[in-house]
This record gives C-alpha cells, sequence and structure tokens, in this order.
C-alpha cells in the first residue's frame, strides 16, 4: 500500500432498516495514523457505519475499500489487518483473561510462541497483569472493557475500531483506556473512534466527523469545526453585585450574543471575534466594578453540534 492511501475509504454509503435509513449517503477517506473520530448522538449511525466497514451488515448502496481494496464479507486478509473492540463486551466466560486474549489472538497468528508474546504484551498494555487469571464475572465493568480491548488489539492490527469504549467505566479505566488509545496511535496505528462524549473525541482524534440521522453534518478538526461555527467563548466573570446599566451596556457590546448575572457571576456569551474578554472586562472596568475570578471558555464540540441541528449532543445520551 502506499503510505497515502486511504486506510478506509467510503463513498457514498447507504443502510436502510425498513424505513428508518439508518447511514445516509456517508463518505469519508481516513488516512495512515489517524485517529478519526465518529461524534453524534445515541442512534446517529455509528455502530451501524462500523458494522457496515466490517462487512457484519449488508448495505443497500455505496463502496467500502480498506487498504486500497473492496471490502467484501470474505475479505479475510484485510480482516486479519483490523482489530475491532465492540460496543458490547465480547469475551467468553468460561474462559480467563489470559485464555481470552490468547483464544482471540489465535484467530490470527498459529505460533504459539509468538502468541505468547503477543498475549503478554495486551495484557501489559491494559493493565490487567493481576488479573490474568480471574474470570470475567469476577472483573468490574471497566476492567471488562479493558480486557475487551486487549482481545481487539492483541495481533497488532494495523486500524483498530473501537465503538465507544469508555461507556460506563470508571474514571481510572476511562483514562487507561485512553492513554492506551494514544501509545497505539504513538506506534503508527490507524484508529477509528466512535463516542458521544466530545470531550474524548477532542483529546483523541486528529480529525473528527459529527453524525446525525446518519449523514454526516460536518467535518475535520476540533480548530477547523470551531471555526465553521459562529459561536465564540464564553466569559464568566464574578461580580457580586452589577446593575442593570452596567450590564445592558455588556449586551450592547458588537460580539456579545447574551449577556447574564447568577449567583454573583456575569456569563457573557460571545459571538466569534476578537478581543471579546478584552471588551467585557473593559465595561466592567470603564464603570467602576471590581471583579474576582475571570473565566473563558473557548466553544465546544456541543456547541458546533448545537449550531448545525438545533439540539444539544447529548440529549439523548
Ligand atoms: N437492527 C436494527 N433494526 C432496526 N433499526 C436499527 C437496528 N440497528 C439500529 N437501528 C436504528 O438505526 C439508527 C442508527 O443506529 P446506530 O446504532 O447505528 O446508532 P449509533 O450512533 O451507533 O448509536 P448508539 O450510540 O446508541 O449505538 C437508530 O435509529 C437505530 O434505532
Amino acid at each position: 500500500m502506499a503510505s497515502n492511501e486511504a486506510v478506509v475509504r467510503i463513498r457514498n454509503l447507504v443502510k436502510r432498516y425498513g424505513e428508518l435509513v439508518a447511514v445516509d449517503h456517508l463518505s469519508l477517506d481516513i488516512a495512515p495514523g489517524e485517529v478519526f473520530g465518529l461524534l453524534g448522538p445515541n442512534g446517529s449511525g455509528k455502530t451501524t457505519t462500523i458494522n457496515c466497514i466490517l462487512q457484519l451488515l449488508s448495505y443497500d448502496h455505496g463502496e467500502i475499500e480498506l487498504f486500497g481494496q473492496p471490502m467484501r464479507p470474505t475479505s479475510y486478509q484485510l480482516k486479519r489487518r483490523i482489530g475491532v473492540v465492540p460496543q458490547e463486551v465480547a469475551v467468553f466466560d468460561e474462559l480467563t483473561v489470559r485464555e481470552n486474549v490468547d483464544s482471540f489472538c489465535a484467530l490470527y497468528v498459529r505460533d504459539r510462541a509468538r502468541r505468547r508474546e503477543l498475549v503478554d504484551a495486551a495484557i501489559d498494555f491494559v493493565g490487567l497483569q493481576k488479573f490474568e487469571d480471574f474470570r470475567p464475572k469476577k472483573l468490574s465493568g471497566g476492567l471488562l472493557r479493558r480486557l475487551n480491548i486487549a482481545c481487539g488489539i492483541a495481533h497488532r492490527p494495523e486500524l483498530i475500531i473501537m465503538d465507544e469504549p469508555t461507556v460506563a467505566v470508571d474514571p481510572q479505566s476511562r483514562e487507561s483506556i485512553l492513554s492506551g488509545i494514544e501509545r497505539l496511535n504513538a506506534e503508527g496505528t490507524t484508529v477509528i473512534y466512535t463516542s458521544h462524549y466530545m470531550e474524548e473525541v477532542e483529546r483523541l482524534c486528529s480529525r473528527i466527523m459529527i453524525m446525525d440521522h446518519g449523514r454526516s453534518v460536518a467535518s475535520g478538526t476540533a480548530d477547523e469545526l470551531k471555526g465553521m461555527i459562529g459561536t465564540g467563548e464564553k466569559v464568566s466573570v464574578e461580580v457580586g453585585e452589577m446593575d442593570e446599566a452596567t450590564l445592558e451596556r455588556v449586551r450592547s457590546l458588537p460580539h456579545v450574543r447574551s449577556a447574564e448575572v447568577d449567583a454573583g457571576m456575569l456569563r457573557v456569551q460571545c459571538a466569534s471575534g476578537a478581543h471579546n474578554l478584552a471588551d467585557v472586562l473593559g465595561v466592567l472596568a470603564e464603570n467602576g466594578l471590581s471583579y474576582g475570578r475571570v473565566l473563558s471558555e473557548p466553544p465546544t464540540l456541543n456547541d458546533v453540534f448545537l449550531e448545525i441541528t438545533g439540539r444539544a449532543l447529548r440529549d439523548e445520551a
């Protein structure tokens, strides 16, 4: 494969469940070494897209290529280059942690000595060394998710597809999962990461596609996506009391969309533009108002989703 050839290429993918169009003319290209994020609320079509890529679902229309070759249900040579971490934990209850990882790895690697090395590395990677002999039922939700990941990555795939791997995990396991993905990517692995957590996608992903109702509503880097909208930063200033006339002056600043005082904090939503924070503080100073803490938060991917679709990302989460 030429180094700049897309690892994943999708053109005009359509998947219907009866009347419902779950994926609606979706196209994307993922380059080698990217962490590509599919971000969207529940039901936006992320899992369906993944399952189409993996040929676990038949689809109505479109083309899917992996590593420059058409992906078919029988493309076993391509499938062995992919590691899948499904949304639902899929491990064998009767096997221990080590036996589980080994049995998934054995689907691709026959040599026992090599497999032992890979299984050791995968267990180390997710930090389950102390739990090697445990059966899944004895593991917490977070540890189970880590086992799910070890099973998906042990054979060292070039492309890893992770479908919401941090849903319902404790903060420690979440951090372990996220930093693990960063390490895999640093080693050159391409990753597709689906989530409805914008903070995770923003931290991990080099590019993001925001999905809604099976369609791509926007895609780009996090900065590019935020640059597409008119929403700017949220400025919060600890003011204690504030008179109505000064508040009105803040409201009349050119880039201010709304301003209100709530529990001693002045909260200002700005449109994108330069000097928003300085302008707000300038009005306070001119009117002799002293202030305490000042916080300026840039727009989030939720603001992007909200501005494009009129709904919050987590409405249905
Ligand atoms: N087997 C199925 N039969 C009918 N409708 C389905 C089926 N699977 C998914 N859907 C519907 O297709 C749409 C897309 O679902 P999908 O699971 O791909 O979304 P998602 O973004 O992955 O959401 P989630 O985070 O909940 O998994 C939803 O409206 C869902 O209800």
